[in-house]
């Protein structure tokens, strides 16, 4: 079997070496050709995944048609606010009757689409019945080292999630599949917001108490938009919601909980982004929740103050106090 990966970054990266284990062949597309070049004479993607070994059977390029050609699975791996384009770029190599798996976590920020939402936007209509998401815990660099990892898996055809989930199945790599892509997607692009509400929290030294609320109402908001956009509440508790959102608002390699901390630690955004060469979804995500909030009328009052810090300046100790002092409620409201 072979396979292709577009997106060279760090977890385009570490997919393909999963799926490495499964398929002869790993086709790997990024923009760097000197990356390229040396994924496939060291075996190692030392921008991203450093001091990591790569399997051979991946072999970047820089050419879509190259990457493309012959592919029984097709993994889009770029950051979300990329794959709109790059998917135009690639829509003339695109396999037939391939399934095409997103991994990026975001809501596309002109359109508030999800990705598959978006990949059914711009793909003539042949590709629909192949699209699939893929989202849960899973940081690259874990992954790629082979520690066990588990996600979910959904499409609205199940035998197309049922193909992905047979190609990525390995002794380290664990999916379940799902049919509700819209609750897997909410939970895997509102999960990164909430991990900078956490990560704030963190830089201001708040403590334990307030992370775990943090984890607890951000899961409630994150519910409330996925259930008004048709998704399932269970979904929420699962990998791709409950699952992620710990790992992200705990995990010392989540890059939105670090966006997070240096805000809480007084830093402006322009400032932090200036210092990372990954990308952290959840501040573009933070624009989108914020006009999803309105749109359909959903309350999302942590994501709220996430933006108002990130983007207005406010103080984060004020957002901290507004939070906290909110019109009382029942929990389950
Ligand atoms: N890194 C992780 O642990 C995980 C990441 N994801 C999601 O996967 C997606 C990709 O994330 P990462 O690989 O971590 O990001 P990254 O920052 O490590 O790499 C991004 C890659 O996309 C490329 N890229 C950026 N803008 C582009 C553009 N306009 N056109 C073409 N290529 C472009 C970069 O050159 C780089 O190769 C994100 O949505 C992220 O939320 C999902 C699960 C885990
Ligand atoms: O989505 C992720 C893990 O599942 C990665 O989280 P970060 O983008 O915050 O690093």
């Amino acid at each position: 079997m072979r396979a292709s990966v577009i997106g060279s970054g760090s977890f385009g990266t570490a997919l393909a070496n999963v799926l490495a284990v499964n398929c002869e062949q790993v086709g790997l597309w990024g923009r760097d050709a000197a990356l390229a070049d040396a994924i496939n004479t060291r075996h190692e993607n030392s921008g991203y995944l450093p001091g990591i070994p790569i399997s051979p059977r991946v072999q970047a390029t820089t050419s879509l048609k190259a990457a493309l050609e012959g592919a029984e699975l097709v993994v889009l791996a770029t950051p979300s606010h990329a794959t709109r384009d790059v998917v135009s770029q690639a829509l003339s190599y695109l396999p037939k009757h391939a399934p095409l798996v997103t991994v990026a976590k975001g809501i596309e920020n002109e359109t508030l689409l999800t990705m598959t939402e978006l990949l059914e936007d711009c793909l003539p209509e042949e590709h629909h019945p192949y699209i699939a998401v893929l989202s849960g815990p899973s940081f690259a660099k874990e992954l790629a080292q082979r520690m066990p990892t588990v996600v979910t898996i959904a499409s609205h055809w199940d035998k197309v999630a049922v193909r992905c989930q047979k190609a990525l199945q390995t002794e380290t790599f664990r999916s379940y599949t799902s049919n509700d892509v819209v609750g897997v997607q909410y939970g895997g692009a509102l999960k990164n917001v909430i991990a900078i509400a956490a990560g704030i929290a963190d830089g201001l030294g708040m403590g334990h108490n307030a992370r775990a609320a943090i984890i607890t109402r951000g899961l409630a908001e994150i519910t409330r938009l996925a259930v008004r956009k048709g998704g399932n509440p269970l979904t929420l508790s699962g990998l791709s919601g409950m699952g992620d959102l710990v790992l992200t608002c705990t995990g010392e390699l989540s890059r939105n909980r670090h966006v997070g901390m240096e805000l809480g630690r007084g830093r402006v955004l322009e400032e932090i982004l200036g210092d990372m060469k990954q990308v952290a979804e959840g501040v573009k995500t933070a624009k989108s929740a914020r006009d999803l909030s309105r749109k359909v009328g959903v309350e999302l009052p942590i994501c709220d103050q996430v933006y108002a810090i990130a983007y207005e300046g406010k103080s984060a100790r004020a957002a901290v106090v507004e939070l906290m002092t909110r019109q009382p409620k029942s929990e389950l409201v």
